[in-house]
């Protein structure tokens, strides 16, 4: 959970009274909830209050430590209105709906609404070593189901077999997938986000396998590609490339690190593969109570590394109509360097 006392001096900073959290995952983080769709946070200097409705009465009194008010809107607002006169009152400008803040300014007349971005999620990248353990044992469980279903990735299964294989695993451990499930077969691997279809695999084909366990709310991330049989020389050069570029970009994590220069490392050995253009996307992200969270592995991203972070390093090349490779570790920083997570073997090609 984040810390109230950290995210109110994110609040002093940034020039608020008070926060209204309505963003699912940062409910989460900041309340200890775990039905953060069906909740809101509303944090003052002096105090915090989790909103749901009597759905959740028993839920919220054994998860959160915080005073919960149940009710639905209008009343929660309400609730909320007298204390916030005068005040300047952030609200999550990237998740708020349009007609959620006209509710805001509707019933809070008195505040002064301020949109923020990024206030908790800022918070949240650093994850304290609870939140370790649990992505800990999310990848635990994510690397045992790969090496239980790598087996079955053979010629003649389907992509949704390997995919139902992966979730009917996952469940029947108390978890679940973190994410459409991704099992990307022959010329399919061409699309990065390629989810399990019923195409059937063939012999020397790569399958790209990009799967996450989604466990006590925090999730994994991790991508193999696997061969069948014996895939042609151009795409086995390919896997090289992006194996080359991976490995060079994990071996280079460690705190101060600025993530752009990560993802530029990579990408400069893909490009010096001929590969540059066919590296469609950004080399990671930074994992916890969504599969995507600060921070950016972008080329134009500001953030810089700090011990405790969880991110994936993921380059890929994807080629239309031909096939594509991606390989993906989860990797977390530590004081002097980083750990690798994931530890499902990869391929030798
Ligand atoms: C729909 S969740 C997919 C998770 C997957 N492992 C993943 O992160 N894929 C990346 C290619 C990705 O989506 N990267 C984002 C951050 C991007 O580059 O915009």
């Amino acid at each position: 959970m984040t810390q109230l006392q950290e995210l109110r001096h994110a609040m002093a900073r940034a020039g608020l009274d008070a926060v209204w959290i309505s963003d699912p995952a940062n409910v989460r983080a900041v309340s200890g909830f775990s039905s953060g769709k069906d909740g809101k946070v509303l944090v003052t200097q002096g105090g915090a209050t989790l909103y749901t409705d009597a759905r959740y009465t028993v839920q919220a009194a054994e998860e959160s430590p915080l005073d919960a008010f149940i009710a639905r809107p209008p009343a929660t607002l309400e609730h909320a209105a007298p204390g916030l006169a005068g005040l300047r009152v952030g609200f999550e400008a990237d998740h708020l709906t349009v007609a959620a803040l006209e509710d805001l300014r509707e019933h809070w007349p008195q505040a002064a609404l301020v949109a923020v971005q990024g206030l908790v999620q800022s918070l949240r990248a650093v994850k304290s070593s609870a939140e370790v353990q649990a992505i800990r044992d999310a990848q635990a469980l994510a690397d045992q189901v790969f090496a239980e279903v790598r087996p079955l990735i053979v010629a003649g299964a389907r992509e949704l077999d390997i995919a139902s294989e992966i979730e009917l695993r996952l469940r029947r451990a108390g978890a679940q997938s973190a994410f459409d499930l991704i099992v990307a077969s022959g010329p399919r691997g061409a699309m990065p986000h390629g989810v399990a279809s019923d195409r059937v695999i063939q012999d020397g084909d790569l399958v790209t396998v990009d799967m996450g366990a989604q466990l006590r709310g925090y999730h994994s991330d991790m991508t193999r590609t696997v061969a069948v049989g014996t895939p042609g020389a151009e795409m086995a050069r390919v896997y090289r490339a992006v194996l080359e570029a991976e490995e060079a970009a994990v071996r280079a994590v460690k705190p101060g690190v600025r993530t752009a220069e990560l993802d530029c490392l990579a990408r400069d050995i893909l490009t010096g593969h001929g590969l540059g253009e066919a590296f469609a996307h950004s080399l990671g992200h930074g994992v916890g109570l969504e599969v995507h969270e600060a921070p950016s592995l972008r080329g134009t991203s500001d953030d810089v590394l700090q011990p405790g972070m969880i991110i994936t390093i993921e380059p890929g090349a994807y080629l239309p109509g031909v096939g594509g490779v991606r390989i993906e570790d989860l990797v977390l920083v530590t004081e002097d360097g980083h750990e690798v997570l994931s530890v499902s073997p990869k391929e030798v090609l």
